[in-house]
């Protein structure tokens, strides 16, 4: 939550991407704060210049590389003793030149899945999360029919969608435990990670569980987090500032935020808009997935008003 009295170093960071995907990171000099762990390289912003300009500016002070693309990716308050930092962080698609310590820092290019293995500095967690996941989450319709539900789940791991909330409110539970079975096992298949909405025997396999917002205040929620595996993700659906500040307080990964725009199963119902989505989710440190009314198009403008990426049910499925 961000605490207006506390007056916060705002700092540019950068998630540096190369072709195959592969993310740049420094080591903090030894006598530096935070030295010694791995970071995203950046500074702090200097007056009179934007966030943007001064991304640019840090980036190539510290690794002598040009930055020719970049779109917001997530803001993170922290407080550590000594100052409070914004980190403000940006996703760098597109640079020239060749990257390289200039400050004689170690830097490396590590494999997206690397990144939970290194140490960085506290405030980094969200970030981590925000630079592992994709823009794009498909939360599964009713299943009618196993078959052709199977089959377009395939066509839509073939598409290159790699986040799957498996939700099934119509299966008993014998018929979401053998249903689940068969998405893990596909997904996996693609390298996609599989979240689960219910917690049935089922949930060691799959890689987190994802929470209705009605979930979020119930008494066994506070305890939710210890009942996952180490790296497994947990993430909920939300409408409300307080819903998404419980979902960061449980210790949760990321979250949606509902509804932003109008939606084809609730037509005259009362939407967000993207300036009040752009509020809420300044109200936390988690990535957030808009939802309702979005298709794959609205990634730019959700990273835009603060978002992680899209959410949707039949726009991500019946493409
Ligand atoms: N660049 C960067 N800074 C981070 C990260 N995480 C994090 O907590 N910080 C904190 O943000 C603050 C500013 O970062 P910085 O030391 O890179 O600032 P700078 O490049 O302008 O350094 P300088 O003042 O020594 O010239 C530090 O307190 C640092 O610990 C991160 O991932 N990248
Ligand atoms: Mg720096």
């Amino acid at each position: 939550m961000p605490n207006t009295a506390v007056d916060y170093l705002h700092v540019v960071a950068a998630v540096i991407r190369d072709a195959t995907g592969n993310i740049l990171l420094a080591q903090r000099p030894a006598n530096k704060h935070q030295g010694g762990k791995w970071e995203f390289p950046g500074g702090k912003v200097e007056s009179g210049e934007t966030p943007q300009q001064a991304l640019s500016r840090e980036v190539h002070e510290e690794l002598g590389i040009s930055v020719e693309d970049a779109a917001p990716l997530i803001k993170v308050r922290y407080v550590y003793p000594e100052r409070a930092v914004l980190l403000d962080v940006w996703e760098v698609t597109a640079f020239s030149g060749e990257a390289h310590g200039r400050e004689g820092q170690p830097v490396a290019w590590f494999h997206v899945d690397q990144l939970s293995a290194l140490e960085f500095p506290p405030a980094n967690a969200p970030i981590v999360n925000a630079a592992r996941l994709p823009a794009h989450c498909l939360i599964t319709p009713e299943p009618q029919d196993s078959t052709k539900f199977l089959q377009q789940l395939v066509q839509r791991l073939q598409a290159g969608v790699r986040l799957i909330v498996f939700r099934a409110k119509t299966l008993d539970a014998a018929g979401y435990v053998a249903l689940a079975h068969e998405v893990i096992r596909l997904g996996h298949s693609f390298g996609a990670t599989i979240m689960l909405n219910s917690p049935p025997e089922m949930l060691v396999q799959a890689d987190g569980l994802h929470l209705t917002s009605r979930q979020l205040f119930t008494e066994s929620a506070a305890s939710i987090r210890d009942t996952l595996l180490p790296g497994q993700w947990l993430s909920a659906s939300c409408h409300s500032v307080a819903e998404l500040q419980q979902v960061a307080m449980l210790g949760a990964d990321f979250a949606f935020l509902s509804p932003v725009l109008p939606t084809l199963s609730h037509p005259g119902e009362e939407h967000l808009g993207w300036e009040v989505f752009a509020a809420m989710v300044d109200q936390v440190n988690i990535p957030v997935y808009a939802l309702g009314g979005m298709d794959a198009h609205h990634v730019s403008t959700a990273r835009h008003y603060g978002g992680q990426g899209i959410a949707a049910i039949r726009r991500l499925w019946d493409v």
